[in-house]
């Protein structure tokens, strides 16, 4: 099965000349992607298409094949919460929450993340607390408000709200550029494992070369999109 489908995708922001003109892309379910591109090349827009933040204007988006960009902003909001992790370049998380209630937000939003720990004989609590243990946070920083921990730390919880509850799709936008080469690679390598466990897809965008050899799929957007190619 394909995770995501791409055809004649066409989007352009408001007023400008299209963004992003792509003739065709496929990931398969489980493979881990890296896309690079120049400042501007247009990856948060991609990245903005793939969540159903934003919609293309034209062509087809499927995910795990769902016409994704056909769905309705409601539908497309529950599709996220139930299928898609998303790690932002600054996490996001609610600073005067602990590091436990920001990475158990995501699955207070989605009942079918909750329905796959149940499965597993878990519960959020625990899984989450497991996970947040296997990222490397001690019993006394899971409890600590996110506000209080480290930039690494930070990040390892932005990591465990975004995979628990095994959603089929991670996203990670630069996670890494605030870590040194060692915390950056010590990270990626336990995000792949714990991703690998529930068969994740995962797109991860970096400017940064070096990561290369932990992914399967390594794509330079200028080389898929069109609307790159001509500028
Ligand atoms: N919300 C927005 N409204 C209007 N134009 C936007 C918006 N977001 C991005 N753009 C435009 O889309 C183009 C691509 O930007 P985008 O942020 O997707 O690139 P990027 O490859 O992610 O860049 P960077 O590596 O610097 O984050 C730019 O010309 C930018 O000005």
């Amino acid at each position: 099965m394909h995770a995501v489908s791409i055809e004649n995708l066409l989007f352009s922001w408001a007023g400008q000349r299209p963004t992003l003109d792509i003739p065709g892309w496929q990931i398969k379910q489980g493979e881990t992607v890296l896309l690079r591109g120049p400042s501007g090349s247009g990856k948060s827009t991609l990245l903005s298409l793939l969540a159903g933040i934003n919609t293309p204007q034209s062509g087809s988006l499927n995910l795990f094949e769902t016409a994704f960009s056909n769905l309705s902003g409601r539908q497309r909001d529950r599709y996220r919460a139930d299928n898609i992790g998303y790690i932002f370049q600054q996490f996001n998380l609610l600073p005067y929450l602990s590091a436990l209630d920001n990475a158990l937000l995501a699955c207070q939003f989605s009942k079918k993340r909750r329905q796959r720990i149940a499965e597993q004989g878990s519960s959020a609590e625990a899984t989450a607390t497991e996970m947040l243990q296997r990222l490397g946070l001690n019993s006394t920083q899971i409890e600590q408000p996110a506000h209080t921990l480290s930039v690494g730390q930070q990040q390892r919880v932005a990591a465990a709200r975004a995979l628990l509850g095994a959603p089929k799709l991670l996203i990670a936008d630069e996670p890494t550029s605030a870590l040194d080469a060692e915390h950056r690679d010590t990270f990626i390598q336990l995000l792949l494992e714990l991703s690998s466990q529930n068969n994740t897809t995962v797109i991860f965008v970096t400017h940064d070369a070096a990561l290369s050899s932990y992914f399967d799929q390594h794509v330079e957007l200028n080389t898929l999109n069109q609307a790159g190619a001509q500028s």
